[in-house]
């Protein structure tokens, strides 16, 4: 076999070989060009801290201090993030070659979905999910799907009863007229939009849509109504509920609604149906339940009983599979001859369905999803992200990578045929317990990492700490589609959770910075760190968006003349780092729209979501609060649906967030103001960057003026809280400048 490196592509050479690689991998093509733009605003930010030390003024000498130190940490911060974009890797499966090569020797795989709650998370919601992956385009009797339901909900139940039911019909229709996407609510949206030609889908499309819309119904008045008797009395599973006394106090609930060798478990066809399982695990309020890393231990036991496959994919509720054919993209990784046996996983970007079109809140993630996570894979690693992706049982079992004598070992799946289906769920049952993981290691070695608000990114540092790697694909089509949070609230509170999350890690055990060497690549361990302090990055934003304001009012200036030749590097970091995100932004699809507002979410979670990560961390340092996980809603009122439609600002309640948010929009406000009455007082050149950086935080501020002083609708800030920050913000600037 010989290897040939062409254009930065490494090809196995076809012509005297029969191998080929069932994935291929590219380099990023501009990566010289970037390599070279990192290096001149490094060179421009080594002028700026020279600047800085060579200049320290007596009028003012503190502020001028801090704000170095903001510079150097940010400039700190930024060299880290370069490391994301230093050597990005693009992947491509071949799917063709797989199934020549391996279509009757597929391994076995289990998908596990998350829910936690009914109400936030409807079960038409999760159904539409659970379906979507029993349509796979792979052998059905090789997939297992279950539910994990923290909220042990009997709707969640019913919902998946009906659908186990509607699956009957779901799968064979799906695969016989191979629809696109497989979730049905998101195939019939599209599908109402363009009717098929073909009469026999046209008549079982109509077919299949009424069967859906009566199970909707069904599951919709159930949800209002609770779950009718006739059901309860039909399907000895909700016996289950019968001992129950709260979502918080119940004991295990486990019901396997298709196995291979039932017949109720056979598609209208009379084919198989993949195996379907419901759990919701013991709990009891004296024992920690560890959110979701805590749901997925357990479904890691209890489907080692029942199905014990070595891939598992691992997605949220409210991510829908989009293609069809992304298991057998996966595989193509992890049944490469050559490289599959070292990958511990094998990630998918996160997408959602529901970003508004200048994505309002920053919430597609795109720049990570398709700029840093390629950047992570450069190094060996992209991180785990808790969704979409698929892992190797072994290694999310803690098993380590014993180097190249490790073979890839597909056939030999432990196939626990039990007699008694009974038999098996007592036993499944056991392993989902409260009490089964004391001493043991699980949660600290073995399966999900516990200790962590962002169970999945400790999880996969773990994993590669063992020392398999990690990959990242990126499809043209979008393998999984979610939901995003819908209103600045829930974006804040959702940052707040990763940011904690984030440096939760940094004192753990699985810290990259402290125990990384040697494990993986420095690069990989600077990528990591980039997420790790995220939070911190709030101080020097703060510091940067008030110090220099106020100092405005006092005449203080902290920033050269526009004349002078120190002006350039600062000019030229603004310019630079503004454009190439712009044009980075405009290149993976956004607006330019899109980018001021991923600007002005950067600013709101930098000044307030990172603020409070960091508050929270200390609080629990002095044993004063417990970090805990709050769910994303997957829900939106009509209001409020409307204005995110029309991309207005939502505020509506009172929050700390807004409050911190609002008072420094006042504050530069009220600076701008000041200063521009007084201009022809103050050396005007002497102090254009200071008046700019802040005319920048009025202009971007804009949204916070109108919600609190021009909207009269719901979605506004509510009028204590633009008292309390009004009060706050003139306060601070009347204090700053009474000080001398
Ligand atoms: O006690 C819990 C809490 C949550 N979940 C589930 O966890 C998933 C993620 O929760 P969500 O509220 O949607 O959080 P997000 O912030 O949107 O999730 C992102 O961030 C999480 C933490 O990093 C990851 O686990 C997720 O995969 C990732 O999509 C959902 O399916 C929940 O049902 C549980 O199973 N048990
Ligand atoms: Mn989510």
């Amino acid at each position: 076999m010989k290897c040939s490196k062409k254009r930065g592509i490494k090809v196995m050479d076809s012509s005297d070989s029969e191998y080929h690689s069932l994935f291929e991998s590219r380099r990023d093509r501009g990566r010289h060009i970037r390599r070279l733009f990192s290096f001149s605003v490094f060179v421009a930010i080594c002028f700026i801290w020279a600047y800085r030390l060579a200049h320290i003024p007596e009028h003012g000498k503190w502020a001028w201090l801090g704000l170095f130190a903001a510079e150097l940490w940010s400039s700190l911060y930024w060299l880290l993030g370069q490391a994301l974009r230093w050597n990005l890797i693009f992947r491509k499966p071949f799917n063709t070659r797989l199934s020549q090569r391996y279509e009757n020797s597929l391994p076995g795989v289990d998908i596990f979905v998350f829910t936690a709650d009914p109400v936030i998370e409807p079960p038409m919601m999760v159904i539409n999910t659970i379906l979507s992956v029993m349509a796979y385009d792979y052998p059905v009797e090789k997939l297992s799907v279950y539910l994990s339901d923290d909220a042990a909900s009997d709707i969640t139940f019913y919902a998946l009863l009906e659908a186990s039911n509607f699956a009957k019909h779901w799968v064979p229709f799906s695969k016989r007229f191979k629809v696109e996407p497989r979730s049905p609510h998101a195939y019939f949206n599209i599908s109402s939009s363009s009717n098929p030609q073909d009469h026999d889908h046209a008549k079982d499309l109509a077919a299949i849509k009424k069967l859906y819309e009566d199970m909707r119904k069904r599951i919709e008045d159930a949800v209002k109504l609770g779950v009718p008797s006739e059901a309860r009395s039909k399907h000895n599973g909700f016996s289950q509920w019968d001992s129950y006394s709260s979502r918080h106090d119940h004991e295990t609930i486990l019901q396997i609604l298709h196995t291979r060798d039932s017949h109720n478990s056979k598609d209208v066809d009379g084919f198989v149906l993949p195996t379907l399982v419901y759990m919701s695990r013991e709990k009891r309020p004296q024992y920690h339940h560890y959110y979701k890393a805590g749901a997925m231990n357990s479904l890691l036991r209890v489907s080692s009983t029942i199905s014990n496959s070595k891939i598992i994919l691992v997605l949220d509720c409210d991510m829908h599979s989009n293609h069809s054919q992304s298991v057998r993209d996966a595989l193509c990784f992890f049944m490469d001859e050559e490289k599959g046996h070292e990958i511990g996983f094998v990630q998918f970007p996160q997408t959602f369905e529901n970003i508004s079109k200048n994505d309002l809140y920053g919430n597609s993630l795109s720049i990570i999803m398709e700029v840093e996570l390629h950047g992570a894979d450069g190094y060996g690693g992209p991180l785990f992200i808790g969704t979409c992706g698929f892992l190797r049982r072994d290694a999310l079992c803690g098993k380590k990578f014993s180097g190249d004598h490790y073979k890839n070992d597909w056939n030999d799946e432990n196939e626990l045929v039990k007699a008694n289906l009974q038999e098996l769920e007592v036993e499944s049952k056991a392993l989902a317990s409260c009490t089964y993981e004391g001493n043991t290691l699980w949660g600290k070695e073995i399966g999900a990492i516990y200790g962590s608000l962002v169970e999945d990114v400790i999880t996969g540092i773990s994993i590669q700490f063992q020392g398999w790697k990690s990959v990242y694909y990126n499809p043209r089509r979008k393998g999984f589609l979610g939901i995003a949070p819908t209103t600045l609230l829930h974006t804040l509170v959702q940052q707040t959770r990763w940011a904690e999350g984030e440096m939760q890690i940094l004192f753990s055990r699985y810290s990259p910075t402290w125990y990384g060497h040697g494990k993986i690549k420095l690069g990989l361990i600077m990528g990591y760190c980039h997420y790790n302090y995220w939070a911190t990055i709030c101080f020097p934003m703060i510091y940067y968006s008030v110090i220099p304001s106020l100092c405005l009012l006092k005449g203080i200036s902290l920033f050269p003349k526009m004349s002078s030749p120190w002006a350039i590097p600062f000019a030229f970091v603004a310019l630079a780092e503004s454009t190439s995100s712009l044009i980075e932004g405009l290149n993976i699809g956004g607006t330019i729209q899109g980018w001021w507002n991923g600007l002005r979410m950067w600013l709101y979670t930098g000044t307030s979501s990172y603020l409070f990560a960091c508050m929270n961390i200390v609080l629990k340092f002095f044993g004063l609060s417990d970090p805990s996980f709050n769910i994303t809603t997957k829900i939106i009122e009509d209001d409020v649906s409307q204005r995110y439609e029309k991309e207005v600002m939502e505020f509506g309640t009172s929050s700390p967030f807004f409050t911190m948010l609002s008072t420094i929009a006042l504050l530069n406000l009220f600076c701008l103001l000041t200063t521009l009455k007084e201009l022809i007082l103050i050396e005007g050149e002497q102090m254009i960057f200071q008046v700019l950086l802040c005319g920048i935080l009025v202009f971007i501020n804009f949204p916070i003026y109108q919600g609190l002083f021009l909207r009269s609708d719901k979605g506004r800030l509510p009028s204590y809280c633009a008292i309390k920050s009004i009060a706050l913000a003139l306060s601070a600037c009347i204090f700053f400048s009474t000080l001398t």
